[in-house]
């Protein structure tokens, strides 16, 4: 019998060339028939299935593949599409994307957003997408279920068994995946109020005989295992949740597909000795968050179950150090009696495909690297690591010189920037004075209305500058054109604006890929590839930077764009920087030191560039942080250290600022009622935030807290081509009025507008423009009602 077995939770999906995007933006404009988009998905799949067994794996993971979202295909396969769509009789495919990005008429487009969040409900006659949150802490967005105390579920959807019997078919082992019970119902919200609980209570026990079914069909079908997927164990769960997995997998059970039950991003804690006691076949956990519960759960589970250990990083980037990792084994083998199943943390779909066509890196950093493929290689050594040692030797042998040539490397450390982090003055994170005097030098200063009117940062990202950016990438239009066609579009926003009447204008973005990825690109220290995309919703995709070296700034980034646009007008432009917080986040981040001492590196680079920008003349400088509630611990025991670092490291960034250089900051994802205080904390002297999703519930929480600097709450949702009319955005205004002191209140959209076309931009800014003027009417209107009353 063999003693180790390799799998993997799940794997990417957007295809090493973005196929899969391609594919999807084709069908959606109408270009590739749903048949060949169907193809396309077979060809992905046949393909990542026999990377699987080429490397060794014993089973091929099936049930990870989605052409948009791998939660809205459970939303399928139980049958619990939400009523308000009014499906008919149109097929899966279409339903399926009409979930995912809407129906024409309203709401937003899930796949034209930035943020990736819900808009405003409808107000006319079409659906809007499903909501899009965050998958647990990454920059995955899945769509969240709705359900309510009526839904009731049903088997409605082969394709998981369809894709179970193509692989069958290709001869494959397969372990099908499934998200489990809990945390479908958990990931879900409640469209008519129903408290979670309850919700629970009520749909649980008509959830759990559509799971017994799909459990039945794949032992029919002859799957080897089944993963069933409930990282809700890592999180803080109410005591319900806890006892509900005793009788919910009691009765999974029963239907006697051998299952696996996974887990990853982080500890069991509490959950541990709950999910080793659970009637299941096997255990998986992850043995990189969660190293250190290892031994307690190679103990406490049963030994006639099986482990699978993620000691693999399947969040990160970095080569494993194998002979930690075989350390970090040992006992767990000796425990089990040398049978262990080895794997990814977790699905690879947060990590690009493969290191290959990365011809640009540095060969050495390319040596510290593993991508997807390279992981499954790593799985390979490792076993054979432990079955037959010497065979492994000369792949241990070349992974060992790489680990210690980066712990080795002088490349990866500078002494300046320690030196300058270790002697920073005890004050380097405060602004000189406090907000209340800040505000009167910047009010003399800007001398701006009440209800000031600005952007969030970017403008529409046309084909035209993303064309000829990949042509200045190709080398077929030079640097001067191409700067020359990036401040022809800077010159082209600034007129746009002046003519709109906003009061703070922007240079509007139009050089930067992305607001991550451009940094990285300039800050000794990070590595960028050429094809690392990994998905962040639908067709979406990120590139997300490599931080593998201390960091610093060369030379200033944004400083000449800022200096040009702002030499166009006499309005006030805002110079536009990313946060260290967000920088990080979306980032992959060395292993060799704390996060948070990395993030400061990168607060200190942000710094400099705050500095420049108002050197150069430039009076407001908004700096981005929205990730910064995304990154927060999924753990509560650590959050409050995670916060402190955090807010440390943006006030290092802002604090450079003079009393009269006006420091904005931007957030855009909702759930910021929890961490209200530290956004306070942050003390940047505006904060525009994105509302719409909570109809501006989220101000209420903001008054409630007398938040005390400037506020802009966004007054329109940036997901869709649907242009909001003045009465809207006045309703809005006024509603924030009344918590919000007028003096406080700023006027602007939800998020930036880099996926939007020009037409509807201009079209929303121009009403936005004119609430806002209506405001201030009103606000006259009462002051001299006010003094006439006082004359009287
Ligand atoms: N890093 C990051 N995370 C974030 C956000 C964000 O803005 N940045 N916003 C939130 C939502 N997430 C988002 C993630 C991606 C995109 C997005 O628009 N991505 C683009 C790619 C953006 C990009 O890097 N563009 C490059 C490369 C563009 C490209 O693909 N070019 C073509 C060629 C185009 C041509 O020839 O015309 C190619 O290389 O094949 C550029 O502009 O230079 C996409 O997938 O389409 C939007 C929101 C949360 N997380
Ligand atoms: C995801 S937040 C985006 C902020 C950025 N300044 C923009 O306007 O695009
Ligand atoms: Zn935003």
């Amino acid at each position: 019998m063999k003693n180790i077995y390799t799998h993997i939770p799940g794997y990417p999906r957007i295809g090493a060339r973005r196929e899969l995007k391609t594919a999807l933006e084709r069908h959606w404009r109408g270009e590739l028939t749903s048949a060949e988009l169907e193809d396309a998905g077979r060809v992905l799949r046949a393909r990542q299935w026999a990377r699987q067994r080429d490397a060794g794996l014993d089973f091929v993971t099936v049930g990870d593949f989605a052409f948009y979202d791998h939660v809205a295909n459970h939303i399928q396969l139980f049958g619990c599409e939400p009523a308000r769509f009014g499906f008919q009789d149109e097929a899966a495919l279409v339903r399926y994307f009409t979930l995912a990005r809407g129906r024409a008429g309203a709401g937003r487009d899930n796949d034209g957003g930035c943020c990736g969040h819900e808009g405003h409900p409808g107000h006319d006659s079409g659906s809007p997408a499903l909501e899009m949150t965050k998958w647990f802490d990454t920059n995955y967005h899945y769509l969240v279920p709705e359900l309510d105390a009526g839904t009731q579920f049903e088997l409605a959807s082969s394709r998981l068994f369809d894709e179970v019997a193509e692989a069958l078919a290709l001869g494959h082992a397969v372990k099908a995946t499934l998200i489990g019970p809990l945390t479908f119902l958990w990931l879900a919200k409640a469209t008519d109020g129903t408290p979670r609980p309850d919700l629970l209570d009520r749909l649980l026990p008509r959830l759990l005989p559509v799971y017994g079914q799909v459990l039945a069909r794949l032992k029919e079908q002859g799957v080897a295992w089944v993963q069933i997927e409930e990282p809700i164990l890592g999180l803080d769960l109410p005591q319900e949740w806890r006892s509900a997995f005793d009788t919910a997998y009691w009765q999974l059970n029963q239907a006697g597909a051998p299952l696996l039950l996974a887990t990853y991003f982080s500890p069991l804690e509490e959950n541990l000795s709950l999910a080793c006691r659970l009637p299941v076949a096997g255990l998986h956990v992850d043995g990189v968050r969660a190293a250190h519960e290892l031994v307690s759960v190679a103990d406490w589970l049963p030994v006639h179950k099986v482990l699978s250990v993620g000691i693999v990083d399947g969040r990160n980037i970095w080569r494993t150090d194998l002979d930690a990792a075989l350390a970090t084994l040992a006992p767990v083998l000796e425990k089990r009696n040398g049978q262990l199943w080895l794997s990814t943390s977790c699905s690879l779909l947060h990590v690009p495909y493969t290191l290959q066509p990365e011809t640009a890196l540095a060969p050495e950093l390319k040596s510290w690297l593993a991508f997807a493929d390279e992981k499954l290689d790593e799985l390979a050594v490792l076993r054979a690591a432990i079955e037959r040692p010497a065979a492994a030797a000369e792949a241990l042998a070349i992974s060992r010189a790489a680990i210690a040539a980066r712990r080795a490397s002088p490349r990866v450390h500078d002494a300046a920037v320690r030196a300058r982090l270790a002697r920073l003055p005890a004050d380097a994170a405060q602004r000189k004075s406090p907000f209340a005097e800040r505000r009167l030098l910047q009010g003399v200063k800007l001398d701006l209305p009440p209800f000031p009117t600005t952007t969030i940062g970017s403008f529409p990202q046309t084909p035209a500058i993303r064309s000829a950016r990949a042509a200045c990438k190709r080398g077929a239009l030079d640097g001067a054109a191409y700067e020359a066609a990036m401040r022809a579009e800077i010159e082209h926003a600034i007129r746009r604006q002046e003519a709109l009447g906003l009061d703070v204008l922007v240079h509007g973005e139009a050089e930067r890929n992305d607001m991550v990825e451009y940094f990285g690109e300039q800050l000794a220290g990070f590595a960028f590839t050429q094809n690392g995309w990994v998905q962040s919703y639908g067709s979406r995709c990120v590139k997300p930077p490599v931080i593998w070296g201390d960091v610093s700034r060369p030379a200033p980034i944004t400083v000449e764009w800022a200096r040009y646009a702002q030499s166009l007008t006499a309005l006030p432009v805002k110079g536009m920087v990313t946060g260290p917080v967000t920088i990080l986040q979306w980032s992959f981040v060395r292993d060799d030191q704390p996060r948070a001492d990395t993030a400061d590196q990168i607060a200190l680079a942000m710094r400099d560039e705050v500095d420049d920008l108002q050197q150069a003349g430039i009076a407001i400088v908004q700096i981005d942080e929205p990730a910064l509630r995304e990154g927060l611990p999924l753990r509560q025991g650590p959050r409050a250290g995670y916060l402190d670092r955090a807010v440390r490291a943006f006030r290092l960034a802002a604090a450079v600022a003079r009393d009269d250089t006006q420091i904005h900051t931007h957030m855009c994802y909702a759930e910021f009622n929890d961490i209200l205080p530290q956004i306070a904390a942050l003390d940047a002297d505006v904060i525009t935030i994105e509302t719409s999703r909570s109809a501006m519930a989220l101000l209420d929480a903001f008054g409630n807290f007398r938040y005390p600097n400037d506020i802009g709450p966004g007054v329109y949702d940036i997901h869709s081509p649907r242009v909001p009319d003045r009465g809207e955005m006045l309703a809005l205004l006024r509603r924030a009025r009344s918590v919000i002191p007028p003096g406080q209140l700023w006027v602007n959209p939800d998020c930036g507008l880099k996926t939007r076309g020009w037409p509807e931009t201009e079209a929303a800014l121009r009403n936005m423009v004119e609430a806002a003027r209506q405001m201030r009417a009103e606000l006259a209107a009462e002051a001299h009602g006010r003094d006439n009353a006082e004359a009287a």
